[in-house]
């Protein structure tokens, strides 16, 4: 693995959705710089530098007024780099981390101090080489009472995972809905599905987010996503955040325009309500609970 990837747009649109004052991007990467902050040998991609400057141009180019950077799988479990981008955001910046379960409670609590208000499990077999649900269990238990857990899995292992987050003593949250198809639509078997994980516990919240993974055939404008997401949204509309999802880690032979990817907000969340709740109120939540 030598040549570096470049998975985002250089030059993305302006969105014609305007998103309202304090949204939050709740969803968003950094990579690096890799001088400052070297990838992880274990990582399973290379890519260019997507640091904190870019991330902020991004931010007030799309309208929005704050990030949550969730740790990449690149970085494995040195949080170096997210933390610099928290620590350079200017407190308009949080974070979720991944962790080695073997981690101290001191370290967490630096976490704590350094803006990090969750831990991320990822289940992808593309992107780890292993997911102990055992270990994953236990560091669970010693987390504040406060943070969440952010669980990123595909719909073809939800049913195996329904007891392993049946056990998690946090508010969850399921990355990019656990990757249903949508081409099946609103009430196709993977939303059937994910609809009665959501169901299971009152405190699993997702992310409507990833039109260009999820929807990677059809390709923009992401028909199939509007359609397949919209009603979910609307279902539950205290339990989703959203995000942009840059730099988009892996979709270098798709990459997609932020400004579009922005503009698929108000068909999934068609009223000045909804989408108050997805960008502000229920990220405020998660993230800057103490300002509310
Ligand atoms: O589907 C992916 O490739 C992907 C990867 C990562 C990561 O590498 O952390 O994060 C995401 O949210 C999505």
């Amino acid at each position: 693995m030598t040549d570096r990837i470049t998975s985002w747009h250089s030059a993305p649109s302006k969105p014609a959705y305007t998103p309202p004052p304090g949204a939050i991007d709740a969803h968003c990467h950094v990579f690096g710089p890799m001088a400052q902050f070297p990838f992880s040998p274990k990582a399973k991609y290379l890519p260019e530098d997507a640091g904190p400057d870019k991330l902020f141009a991004l931010r007030d180019h799309l309208g929005f007024a704050r990030n949550v950077i969730v740790q990449a799988s690149c970085h494995g479990t040195n949080n170096a780099a997210t933390l610099n981008g928290i620590a350079v955001s200017g407190g308009k910046a949080r974070g979720v981390a991944v962790v080695d379960p073997a981690i101290t409670d001191a370290e967490i609590a630096a976490l704590h101090e350094g803006g990090i208000r969750g831990i991320r499990f990822n289940f992808l077999k593309r992107l780890v080489d292993d997911a102990p649900k055992d270990k994953f269990l236990e560091v669970a238990h010693r987390l504040p009472a406060d943070w969440h857990i952010v669980i990123y899995f595909e719909a073809d292992i939800l049913e195996e995972m329904r007891p392993f987050i049946a056990a998690l003593p946090r508010l969850v949250v399921i990355d990019h809905m656990g990757r249903p198809d949508v081409t099946q639509g609103p009430n196709g078997p993977d939303m059937q599905a994910f609809r009665s994980l959501l169901d299971s516990r009152p405190d699993i919240w997702f992310k409507p987010t990833c039109p260009d993974r999820l929807d990677l055939a059809a390709g923009d404008p992401w028909d199939n996503f509007a359609a397949a997401v919209a009603p979910l949204v609307a279902d539950y509309p205290d339990r989703c955040i959203w995000g942009t999802d840059w730099p988009h880690p892996n979709m270098e032979k798709a990459i997609p325009d932020d400004g579009h990817i922005v503009d698929m907000i108000p068909r999934i969340a068609p009223t000045a309500e909804l989408q108050q709740k997805l960008l502000v109120t229920n990220p405020m939540r998660l993230y800057w609970p103490e300002e509310l």
